[in-house]
């Protein structure tokens, strides 16, 4: 193996996160870097790619919270770099529910009650009941957040209908899959832009890139050349220690720095494709029955956070959303086009049976492309079977809706987010009542390991300004560390030189260790107590 390359801090991972967090440093004259990248570009989960002559985003497609009071710094990113964006407007989608028997729209009156009687009864009987945590609920933002318990208070035996089913499956697989969803709209606005530019959202990413890292002036856009950036290099162990860190490839190179930022996702975290020496830490738990009378027969759960067992627990509480988007091209269109048209439902009685669709007329006009949005178990089973048989599914449910004279796709293009290694998975989705120490959790750093990435921002976890602003709260954090590490040092110099004197044989080889406590961060125990 050849001698391990040398720098302060490796980052592992080029998405949005890992690309800005290395900004930043560079930006505060840590330019000592390496970046590991498992595939063989940068902008992980924003991804383009060509399909019926148009460019398509397989990844994220839309800059969500737009129009505020603050801005969406992606949004800025995006103004920077004239990114070509339309306004979408999802709210039109549940006046053009197509029914499965019929083929026809339900009469907009009728969709529209339903979905309105959906979340008002929810309402009235979250309000009526007191432990709900909704009976508070006054306004339509707080609606929002508590989505799920609508849901199951609306269908308390599960929605039946195929409109219910539908219903449900836009407020809470589509419309509502994070927590706290409200954070992106409350801070920067209600407006979602779909991204349709040939150069593709993640151009962002490459252009942040090339504000730090050497490029080759060839073409317009230019092509990363710095040798700090390292692609195809498939991170599998991570050695840390109260001195420094070691990362081995799959290739067998080896690095070493003085700190990591980690910037996988949750997925990859859970997946186990990087193993840590020493492990991560894990939490205890004890469970057993109260004698007491308060909690008497109820099981009591103490969490007994020993140093630094917490971490593994954690990043496994934490779910990962599945979200496919299909695209099928067509010869011509044949669905409508008019205003307030752009996306459509089908009812159908399998929940999530592609149930979300979008014409990308708006984007692209003329391009005659559909996309139907799939999610988690529906994801899983597209993914795990050809993609001739998705489009033999999908034109079955397009026949329903539209008939059968409507000719078939030429084309079709199935992301597999699920079964890619580097991803695991399309963004995290925090439990509902989520426990704020959870995300704490996953973003507090291991000792010399730092986590960044969408899933450690508590605020905008799953969006693409999560995963900028996570990478930004990294490296202050990391700066911080080395400015810390850097005056203890100074100030313990004496700790410094007397081992080496006592290499030297001046002095006895018992010195305490010369590295800051504070490059530790052991959890100081803490146990809670639930029913
Ligand atoms: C289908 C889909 C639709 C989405 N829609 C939207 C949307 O409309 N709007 C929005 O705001 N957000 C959307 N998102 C979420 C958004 O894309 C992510 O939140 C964001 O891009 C995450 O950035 P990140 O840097 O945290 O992670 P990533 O982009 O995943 O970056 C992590 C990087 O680590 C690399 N990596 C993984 N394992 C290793 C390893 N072992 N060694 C080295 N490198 C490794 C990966 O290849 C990747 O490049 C969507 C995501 C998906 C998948």
């Amino acid at each position: 193996m050849d001698n391990p390359t040398r720098c302060s801090v490796i980052i592992i991972g080029a998405g949005i996160s890992g690309i800005t967090a290395a900004k930043v440093l560079a930006e505060n004259g840590v330019e000592d870097v390496v970046i590991l990248e498992a595939a063989d570009r940068i902008g992980g989960r924003i991804r383009k790619e060509e399909f019926g002559g148009v460019t398509v985003e397989l990844g994220a497609g839309w800059i969500a919270g737009v129009g505020g009071q603050l801005s969406n710094p992606v949004w800025e990113l995006a103004r920077q770099s004239n990114l070509r964006t339309c306004l979408s407007d999802y709210s039109n989608a549940r006046y053009n529910i197509y029914d499965q028997n019929s083929g026809k729209i339900f009469p907009s009156g009728v969709a529209a009650e339903s979905y309105k009687k959906a979340v008002e009864s929810a309402i009235q009987k979250l309000q009526n009941h007191d432990d709900s945590p909704l009976a508070e609920t006054q306004s339509y933002l707080h609606l929002l957040i508590n989505i799920h318990y609508i849901l199951n208070y609306l269908f308390s035996s599960g929605p039946k209908t195929p409109i219910e089913l539908a219903i449900d499956f836009i407020l809470h697989d589509f419309e509502m899959a994070e927590v706290e969803p409200i954070s992106t709209y409350v801070d920067f606005g209600e407006r979602e832009y779909l991204v349709a530019d040939e150069r593709g959202y993640e151009y962002l990413v490459y252009k942040m890139g090339e504000s730090f890292l050497f490029t080759s002036s060839e073409s317009e856009e230019g092509k990363i050349l710095d040798s700090r950036l390292k692609l195809n290099k498939v991170v599998r162990e991570l050695q840390h220690s109260r001195n420094g860190v070691s990362v081995k490839t799959e290739d067998g190179c080896l690095y070493e720095a003085n700190y990591v930022i980690l910037s996988v996702s949750i997925g990859v975290l859970q997946s186990h494709l990087i193993s840590f020496s020493p492990p991560l830490p894990v939490r205890l738990s004890l469970f057993f029955l109260s004698p007491k009378s308060k909690y008497k027969n109820k099981k009591l759960v103490v969490n007994v956070c020993l140093p630094s067992r917490w971490k593994t627990e954690a990043i496994s509480n934490c779910d990962i959303m599945v979200y496919t988007k299909v695209f099928l091209k067509f010869p011509y269109k044949f669905w409508p086009c008019g205003p307030e048209k752009e996306f459509f439902i089908y009812a159908h009685q399998r929940r999530g049976y592609y149930t979300f669709w979008q014409h990308l007329e708006n984007a692209y006009p003329g391009s005659n492309i559909l996309v139907v949005t799939l999610t988690n178990g529906e994801s899983k089973r597209i993914e795990a079977q050809s993609d001739e048989e998705t489009m033999k599914e999908a034109m079955e449910v397009l026949r329903s809706m539209f008939g059968c004279h409507i000719p078939n796709a030429m084309d079709i293009l199935v992301p597999r987010w699920w079964n890619n290694r580097f991803q695991r998975g399309s963004y995290s989705n925090y439990p509902i009542c989520v426990n704020h120490q959870l995300i704490d959790d996953i973003k507090a750093p291991v000792g010399r390991v730092f986590f960044t990435g969408e899933h450690t921002s508590e605020k905008f976890n799953g969006y693409v300004h999560g995963g900028y602003l996570s990478g930004i709260d990294t490296s202050k954090a990391l700066l911080e560390e080395i400015i810390k590490e850097k005056e203890w040092k100074s100030e313990n110099q004496s700790f410094l030189i007397e081992p080496l004197l006592a290499l030297t044989g001046s002095l006895p080889l018992t010195q305490p260790d010369a590295v800051s406590n504070n490059l530790h961060k052991f959890n100081i125990p803490w146990t809670t107590l639930s029913s």
